[in-house]
């Protein structure tokens, strides 16, 4: 499970803390306006910001393992972010192989799980194409495909499914919901009530800088 126990960060005009807890297999949904510290609670987690005090971890059989002073590749986290991330010069098999071997020597059955997510997202036989050569949409499906395959304990969803068709989207709901099935815990940032109500368990609301029920 992961634990937020007053996780305070200060930016000159605000200051946050965040106290929740995400457990394995849940889909947790965060909502706020536009600077209510949304991308800050995810950049806290994924070890891209330092917080000022407070604790972070995974709590597993009764004791925290503390996150705090690990590098955001040490936490076993997986984000998918608005921007997408994705390594243009690369073809997509090896976007979304990254992490699999440091030199992207992958073995036949690596290659097979690739092709396989790639289907999930609805991209089948696109390994060999570069990004450049895809829609604003492919792109972000082909970031989930990368975090559907590395399948990390924590999931973090920055607004995922922006731009996508209903058709789409509904399949991309269904590859969350295979994520939390599996023991992944997610934490879904989305406005689209549509989104929180096909995949959340339980919902919080960012309001002065805090974590509320919503
Ligand atoms: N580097 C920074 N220095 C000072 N203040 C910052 C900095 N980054 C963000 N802020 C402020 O912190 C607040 C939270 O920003 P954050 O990006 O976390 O919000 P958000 O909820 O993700 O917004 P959005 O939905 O627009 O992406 C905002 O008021 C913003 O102005």
């Amino acid at each position: 499970m992961l634990v937020l126990r007053q996780l305070a960060f200060d930016y000159p005009e605000q200051d946050y803390c965040f106290d929740m807890n995400l457990m394995a297999g849940q889909c947790l949904a965060v909502q706020g306006p536009s600077g209510a510290g949304k991308s800050t609670l995810l950049n806290l987690i994924a070890g891209f910001l330092a917080a000022s005090s407070g604790e972070i971890g995974w709590l597993m059989d009764g004791s925290l393992i503390r996150w705090n002073s690990l590098l955001p590749w040490q936490r076993p986290v997986t984000t998918v972010f608005q921007e997408h991330n994705l390594f243009e010069h690369l073809p997509l098999w090896a976007n979304i192989g990254m992490g699999l071997h440091p030199g992207l020597k992958l073995n036949s059955v690596q290659r097979q799980h690739i092709e396989q997510v790639l289907d999930d997202v609805g991209l089948a036989g696109m390994a060999d194409r570069l990004p450049g050569a895809l829609s604003g949409g492919q792109r972000q499906r082909v970031a989930l495909a990368r975090a559907w395959l590395r399948q990390k304990p924590l999931l973090l969803l920055d607004e995922p499914f922006t731009g996508l068709d209903v058709h789409t989207r509904e399949q991309m709901w269904a590859g969350v919901k295979r994520q939390c099935a599996a023991g992944v815990a997610v934490l879904l940032v989305s406005h689209d009530s549509e989104d929180l109500d096909a995949l959340a368990d339980k919902r919080l609301r960012l309001e002065k800088g805090m974590l509320v029920a919503s």
